[in-house]
């Protein structure tokens, strides 16, 4: 697995290359500014980071020990729960919810788990059509119903059939928009509720799909999911295809929330558990050279 996030920081290189194409053993503060800019961290924590160094030359070591800290919402403990263990997905569409869903899905099938989901986006039918063609593909089984239905009774369906069969897993798909922000927000918290009603204390945990494309303008949205539902934690897609890399430091700090998986490209095995040591190392690989390396030049 390792490398993968590295790998895809790849764009995200390119683009601070555009405003520091030499790598160096340290930089000045107003070069940084520039450079962390260019990866699209926000400007205000640019600031604060900025604000928090006081030596004139920042070295990597002290960037390092900056941008850690700002991830330090990262880390996630797993609540105490009865089996199965129920996730609902929700995120804006596009963001790639259903990609998403199905490499979860084939994760907790590589771990010998058994997996079932829900096709909770009833408003649209080519989001269930799309996630009936994974769970084909993937040998996955899926509860799903015609579009239009009531998504918290696929909710119900779903945690009831997997409780009656003895699953481990359920991940449910939800809504990313309907006629309304008010119509959206009473549908999730009405999953909500059937869910803990098929299944007290679930769900367990309900992630949010950002694009990662979308860089920090993903920022409002999360917190207006955060604020509708309640969210434990966050997968960012599309990693490998962006030059917004940074905008995952700004995303974590924003919302306080760790990032669980980040998505490394379009098939079922590339979703990697976000590790912060390999991100915030594989950025400042592309930002400085190691002092050795320098000094023998
Ligand atoms: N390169 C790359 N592409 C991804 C990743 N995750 C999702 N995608 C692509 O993003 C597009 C949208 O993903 P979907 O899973 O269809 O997204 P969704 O949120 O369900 O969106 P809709 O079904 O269109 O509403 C698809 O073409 C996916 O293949 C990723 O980590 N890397």
């Amino acid at each position: 697995m390792f490398g993968f996030i590295k790998k895809s920081l790849a764009r995200t290189a390119d683009a601070i290359r555009t405003v520091a194409p030499k790598r160096k053993i340290s930089f000045t503060k107003g070069e940084l500014e520039d450079i962390l800019l260019e990866a699209d961290v926000e400007y205000d924590l640019v600031e604060i980071i900025i604000n928090e160094i006081y030596q004139d030359k920042v070295t990597r070591d002290i960037l390092r020990s900056k941008l850690l800290a700002t991830l330090a919402y990262t880390s996630y403990k797993e609540p105490e729960f009865t089996a199965p263990f129920v996730e609902l997905i929700v995120g804006v569409n596009g963001a790639g919810k259903t990609t998403t869903i199905s490499k979860l899905a084939q994760r907790y099938k590589n771990e010998g788990k058994k997996v079932i989901l829900g096709a909770g986006d009833t408003f649209r039918a080519a989001a269930i059509e799309q996630l009936t063609l994974w769970s084909k593909k993937l040998d996955i089984p899926i509860v799903s119903s015609k579009q239009g239905h009531d998504s918290s009774a696929v909710a119900f369906d779903t945690i009831d059939s997997a409780k009656a069969k003895g699953f481990d897993n359920v991940i449910i798909d939800t809504a990313g928009r309907l006629h309304t922000q008010t119509n959206l927000a009473n549908e999730l918290k009405k999953i909500n509720r059937i869910c803990d009603k098929a299944h007290p204390g679930s769900p367990h945990r309900t992630i949010l799909i950002i694009d990662g494309t979308q860089g920090n303008s993903a920022i409002a949205q999360a917190k207006a999911f955060n604020e509708m539902i309640g969210i434990d934690g966050i997968i960012i897609t599309k990693l490998d295809g962006t030059a917004k890399g940074g905008s995952i430091f700004s995303i974590a700090y924003a919302l306080e929330l760790p990032i669980l998986f980040v998505g490394t490209g379009e098939q079922p095995e590339n979703l990697t558990p976000f590790d912060k040591y390999e991100f915030v190392d594989g950025l400042l690989d592309a930002i400085f050279v190691e002092e050795e390396i320098a000094s023998n030049k």
